[in-house]
């Protein structure tokens, strides 16, 4: 359980319900009910667009509020965005909850619940009500054990755009031998009956509704386990440790809607990060805050987020892994505060009134105090540099002063940038610059010596130097592990922004460098750190959560495990798992949520028939509805494009390029396909998708990656043998 899961929004929308009519009629009229309520609550959706529409923006002066015209523009375009996309998305409510005696605002009150609230004028009780507010939590969380107040549950079923039916779960115990009664009616043309579990058939059809795009939202099917984290208060972080398919990706989005909702106004300030492998798998996430109405979250890759430099190079394993390690931190600042060296001379200082000078012991002084700040992390190493030229110049004010002359602010700021003391200060504090120092370190051998001296081992110092990237500073190719190392110089120079919540996905694969820069990005907030240690697949991958935890500067952390698989089939997920005692055999396995018999094929055939087979398998399968992706070791993707391509199959298969998300049939590199699903999934020859990789541990993690696609099914076609841990 998460502390402090009471976050109230900043709004109260919740003053506002339906009052529950007395249920006498059959499904059909209840039905005909919830139709009317629909047809009523797009006429006042489209009656709200327009008044937004017809709202003028207060433009002021066209230069002096140029920003806040921009911005109250932008406001305007994203509200209205917003209601395009609830007017397209059809199921404008998805579920009912009906309140007995003790409901928030007096007995009996029902609430539709949608992806935002509708109201037919402003002060009316709205007809339906944002999913995220109080309200709603037991929609998500009541069972009959704890019916959170609640009598009934309703969840409806669409048909494109129309209401077809509803499914209503009793939250208050049968009475025995009572039949329907008012208060738990049957599903419209469903038999009056028994819940089938929290979500019953309608999660199953949710999930297996065939992807065609990008991801969709879960707010109709959110589950109890889910809920929890996703309205998990905003001062808590929460890591999450979830098989494939269990939801994480899904969870953490909704948590970036959620605390959007229920701490706008201190979000709006800082924002929400989400960030993510690689630009395929945000392009595929990148709908799903958008069709909740939140367009503000930013997503990032690794490197988008330190953006301190441009990647373009590329380390080998060892070099990268050395370069991620937390004692690249020491080495770093070592190096930085290295440079400064005790002042041994005095700064004599002419002004237009004088001449004074600051003596070298006094200049000592200065100097010692502010170093002493420096080692205990209370100043950057800029700030404190600033700071000495300030005091400086503070020391020949004093001067002046007691001689009768008297510096405004301004004249003590211009001292502070005069010639003489920047010199003064250079001598002592010289000015840092993060690329240069990480550049000097990884190309001067002397340099890096007298930094890493007890911390690198002399092998490790070699290494690091084998990692130069070529080029001078300026020109460098950077690789992405410089550029973590480059961001930890920077940070020790100047403070950055950060964000009021962070959401790290595949959080498994991250370096400790990688975390300390993402720990700096909430150092004032809080984080949503997801993943799974059986699918961590770079060489400093985390083996333990509260290790990555404290390279991220969030000991405290909670960590919640998510053990029940919603994408892959429990067939599917079976086969996957036998993987598990050997890549993570601390970890329970996950337990499908859904059976889909038939979901599995294993395709032995011959190396010579190989490709024949893959193509066979891709034309028998593209008549289905859904996407498709043909997932093969790195290194055959070139010569499989050309096969699938001369095989001249109904549609391209186009072949992920790790920029460009999923479309609807794709050939998928192993090394692209973490994070991704596809409802038709070809693994084609495991045993050269583990191979593709340094180690064997990090080749079978791949697999289990790969093999935890589908949400249909899974062909896995091989020549080779299965690897014998999967056997
Ligand atoms: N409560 C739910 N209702 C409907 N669909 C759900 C629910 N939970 C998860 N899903 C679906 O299951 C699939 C897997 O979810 P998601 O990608 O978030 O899992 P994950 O744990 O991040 O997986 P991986 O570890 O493989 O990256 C998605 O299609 C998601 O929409």
């Amino acid at each position: 359980m998460i502390d402090g899961m009471n976050a109230e929004p900043d709004a109260d929308p919740v003053d506002l319900a339906v009052d529950v009519a007395v249920d006498v009629a059959g499904p059909d009229a209840e039905l005909a009910a919830e139709r009317e309520h629909l047809r009523r609550s797009r006429r006042a959706l489209a009656g709200m667009r327009a008044e937004v529409e017809g709202t003028e923006i207060a433009a002021g002066d066209a230069v002096v509020d140029k920003v806040t015209n921009a911005y109250l523009k932008l406001a305007k375009q994203r509200r209205l965005a917003s209601f395009t996309e609830q007017e397209h998305s059809t199921p404008l409510f998805f579920g009912r909850v009906d309140y007995g005696p003790d409901a928030p605002r007096g007995p009996g009150q029902r609430f539709y619940l949608g992806r935002r609230h509708v109201r037919e004028a402003a002060g009316d009780d709205p007809l339906v009500v944002d999913w995220r507010t109080e309200v709603a939590r037991p929609f998500y969380r009541a069972h009959p054990g704890d019916p959170m107040g609640l009598t009934v549950r309703r969840r409806f079923g669409y048909d494109g755009a129309e209401l077809t039916a509803f499914e209503d779960e009793p939250l208050i115990p049968r009475r025995s031998g009572a039949g329907t009664a008012a208060g738990e009616p049957a599903a419209a043309g469903e038999p009056a009956g028994e819940a089938t579990g929290p979500a019953g058939d309608l999660l199953d059809r949710e999930i297996e509704r065939p992807r065609t795009g990008p991801m969709r939202d879960i707010i109709a099917t959110i589950q109890p386990e889910q809920d929890e984290i996703v309205r998990a208060d905003l001062a808590v972080s929460v890591c999450v440790q979830g098989a494939p398919g269990t939801g994480k990706t899904a969870v953490g989005l909704h948590r970036a809607a959620y605390l959007l909702y229920a701490h706008r106004e201190q979000l709006r300030r800082c924002g929400v990060l989400v960030v993510g492998p690689n630009r395929a798998f945000l392009g595929y996430i990148a709908a799903v805050l958008p069709s909740l109405g939140e367009f503000t979250v930013r997503h990032s890759t690794l490197d988008d987020v330190v953006g301190a430099v441009a990647v373009r190079g590329t380390d080998p394993d060892d070099v990268a892994a050395l370069k991620g390690d937390a004692r690249m931190a020491t080495v770093i600042r070592r190096a930085l505060h290295g440079a400064i060296r005790p002042p041994t001379r005095p700064v004599s200082v002419d002004t237009r009134v004088g001449r004074w000078t600051v003596g070298a012991d006094e200049f000592v002084d200065l100097a010692a105090d502010l170093i002493a700040q420096l080692g205990a992390g209370a100043l950057r190493y800029g700030t404190a540099r600033a700071r000495l030229a300030g005091r400086i110049a503070e020391s020949v004010r004093r001067r002046a002063e007691a001689s009768g002359h008297f510096f405004t602010d301004g004249a003590l700021r211009t001292l502070a940038r005069g010639r003489a003391v920047r010199e003064a200060v250079e001598a002592v504090w010289p000015r840092a610059d993060a690329p240069g120092l990480v550049h000097r370190l990884l190309t001067d051998p002397a340099f890096l010596a007298s930094a890493a001296d007890g911390v690198l081992t002399d092998d490790e110092q070699r290494l690091l130097l084998t990692g130069a990237p070529r080029g001078g500073v300026r020109t460098a190719r950077w690789s992405l592990a410089d550029a973590f190392c480059v961001d930890e110089a920077r940070d020790l120079i100047e403070s950055g922004p950060g964000f009021g919540h962070v959401i790290i996905d595949e959080a498994q694969d991250l370096s400790a460098m990688q975390c300390r820069a993402l720990g700096r990005r909430c150092a004032d907030g809080s984080a949503t750190v997801l993943g799974d240690i059986a699918q961590g697949t770079t060489s400093w991958a985390a083996t333990s959560w509260p290790t990555l935890l404290a390279h991220l500067g969030k000991p405290t952390a909670h960590l919640e495990v998510l053990t029940r698989g919603y994408r892959v089939p429990a067939e599917i997920l079976d086969f996957a798992n036998r993987l598990l005692r050997h890549i993570a055999p601390d970890l329970r396995p996950a337990t499908s949520a859904r059976t889909t018999r038939g979901a599995l094929t294993t395709a032995p055939t011959t190396p010579q028939g190989l490709t024949a087979a893959v193509v066979d398998h891709t034309r028998r399968t593209l008549p289905h509805p859904g996407s498709l992706a043909i997932i093969v070791a790195d290194r055959e993707v070139a010569a499989l494009a050309a096969a699938l391509d001369a095989a001249r199959l109904p549609m391209p298969i186009v072949p992920l390029d790790g920029d460009t998300p999923p479309g609807r049939a794709c050939l998928v590199p192993a090394s692209l396909a973490k994070g991704l699903e596809f409802d038709h999934v070809i693994v084609v020859e495991p045993a050269a998708i583990v191979a593709g990789e340094a180690w064997l541990l990090q080749g079978l993690r791949r697999l289990y990656v790969v093999l935890t696609r589908a949400v249909s099914a899974l062909t896995v076609v091989h020549a080779d043998a299965l690897p014998a841990q999967l056997r």
